[in-house]
């Protein structure tokens, strides 16, 4: 009866529209389709983050307590980042790789030219 739902990247994508409007906040899902009108800040910033983590905006206004509590009342389920960690380490391995490359590339040059000189 209560169980809970499990919301991936892939279905929170699915409410992304002004009549059916999801935000996952802190690892929870909230139904903000109706608070749309409410929202202080207006629904333009709520229409950006739709069907995605607004955490970080969220986080970034400051938001009170008051504006924490609303969340309650909005909760549908919680928030399973199935991409988590995957976009990070693709960025750190080229970063490596690039290095790497460079500096492997530098030590051939360096063992052409001691060649070269003898
Ligand atoms: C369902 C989620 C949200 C709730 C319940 C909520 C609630 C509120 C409330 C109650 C305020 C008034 C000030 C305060 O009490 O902190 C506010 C202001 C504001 N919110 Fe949200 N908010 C939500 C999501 C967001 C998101 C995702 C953004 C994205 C940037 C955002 C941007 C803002 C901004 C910019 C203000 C300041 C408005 C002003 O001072 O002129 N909010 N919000």
């Amino acid at each position: 009866m209560s169980e809970i739902k499990n919301f991936t990247m892939a279905d929170l994508a699915q409410h992304s529209t002004r009549d059916d409007l999801y935000l996952a906040i802190g690892g929870k899902v909230y139904d903000c389709t109706t608070f749309i009108d409410e929202h202080p800040g207006g629904e333009e910033v709520l229409l950006d983050e739709a069907g995605k983590d607004a955490t970080e905006s969220f986080d970034d206004v400051g938001h009170s307590n008051q504006a924490r509590d609303q969340l309650r009342e909005m909760y549908v389920g919680e928030f399973k980042n199935d991409n988590a960690g995957k976009k990070d380490k693709p960025g750190v391995k080229t970063t490596s790789k690039t290095i790497t490359t460079a500096q492997s590339l530098e030590s051939g040059r360096f063992v052409s030219w001691v060649k070269a000189f003898f």
